[in-house]
């Protein structure tokens, strides 16, 4: 059987992972944590480029890894239009969507953008994403907000999601098609999708003022407080954005984006870092009953993942509030690194077709 090595690029709002494969066997795997301040330094995402790039090709270095066998480079999906589940090859429309931020900002915006980069610089890899923030199978009916100026869109994350998905069909000997889940994803930002057979048919906003809070996202916040703010004279456009996305969350509470640290805390007896882990557990188990509803009461597994899933403590008080819906399901930390590699394998041996991003 021909050998192919893969490079996966995942770029996420407090980390950089990478990993790679021989085929379908993880060789190498590396998860880079940055801190909230590390962030602060960049004005935007696209001002993070070479930071990402260059921590991503020492580690590579400094395992020994020889870059010029790879044949495929495959990133996270950022913030392109909404688009359907699959891989896409990066093509300058990508590319462009990306520069230009059409639909925001976000950490995952540059797995592309160093996918392709240094796909370029190999002598004969080609550059995927699979699975992007901005899958979108949502219902019609979930679209519609309380004004037409607003309308509810679909930005989680989609590859671990729909990854973890069919690992847990698999665990159980069913197909992802055939269940209906909850899932919670808890890193950085946090995601709780409805998946019904197979669709992700409603999802929080992850990145932009929806959901319940995470480690520096704000969460849906109160519109009228927030509106009066805007208008108040004490803050800028561009600080709003920031206290929804990037400084909300526990990087408001806590100055840490780090819910490793408030969980020491928490368990050491510093009530201030319990109360604000119970909050943004409680707050999760509040959407995760919003998506019973969704399923209308038929759920097969509610399955919590992501880095946040490694806290028991969390768990437990996810699980006592929402436990009576269905059973529930722990896979810590993600699946990303494999969704990505195996993504590009099959395309490596003509098994799908990479779809065109227009
Ligand atoms: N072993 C762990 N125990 C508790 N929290 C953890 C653990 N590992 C990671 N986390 C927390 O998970 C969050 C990051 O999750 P992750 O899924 O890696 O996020 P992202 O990909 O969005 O950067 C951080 O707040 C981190 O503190
Ligand atoms: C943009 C939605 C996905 C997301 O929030 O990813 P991170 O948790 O890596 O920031």
């Amino acid at each position: 059987m021909e050998e192919y090595k893969i490079l996966a690029i995942n770029p996420g709002s407090t980390s950089t992972k990478i990993a790679v494969f021989r085929n379908n066997k993880n060789i190498f795997l590396k998860n880079i944590k940055h801190s909230a301040e590390d962030i602060a330094k960049f004005k935007t995402i696209a001002d993070q480029f070479s930071f990402r790039k260059e921590i991503i090709l020492d580690e590579l270095k400094q395992a020994g890894i020889d870059v010029n066998k790879i044949s495929a480079v495959v990133g996270r999906g950022g913030l392109l239009k909404p688009i359907e589940s699959g891989v896409y090859e990066v093509n300058e429309a990508m590319k462009n969507d990306l520069r230009n931020s059409i639909m925001g900002e976000h950490a995952s915006n540059l797995g592309a953008l160093i996918a392709d980069d240094i796909a370029r610089s190999l002598p004969s890899a080609r550059a995927f994403i699979a699975d992007p923030v901005v899958v979108d199978e949502m219902e019609e009916v979930a679209r519609i907000s309380g004004h037409p100026k607003f309308k509810r869109i679909s930005i989680f994350h989609a590859l671990n999601q729909k990854a973890i998905a069919r690992l847990h069909a698999k665990s159980i000997d069913k197909k992802y098609e055939d269940l209906n889940l909850i899932i919670a994803h808890l890193g950085g930002g946090i995601s709780v999708g409805a998946h019904k057979k197979g669709r992700v048919i409603d999802v929080n906003n992850a990145l932009d003022g929806e959901g319940p809070f995470s480690p520096e996202r704000a969460g849906t916040v109160p519109a009228g407080q927030l509106a009066k703010l805007c208008f108040s004279g004490e803050v800028t456009y561009d600080e709003v954005k920031k206290m929804l996305t990037g400084k909300g969350g526990l990087v408001a509470h806590a100055g840490t984006n780090d819910a490793y640290e408030i969980e020491l805390k928490a368990r050491s007896g510093d009530a201030k870092a319990k109360l604000l882990q119970d909050a943004m557990a409680y707050n999760i188990a509040k959407y995760i009953g919003s998506m019973a509803a969704v399923l209308k009461g038929e759920v097969d597994a509610i399955i919590l993942t992501g880095g946040i899933a490694h806290n028991p403590d969390l768990v437990e008080y996810i699980k006592s509030m929402v436990g009576f819906i269905a059973p529930v399901a722990v896979y810590p930390g993600e699946d990303e690194m494999q969704a990505l590699a195996l993504n590009g394998l099959m395309v490596l041996k003509g098994e799908v077709m990479p779809k065109e991003y227009k």
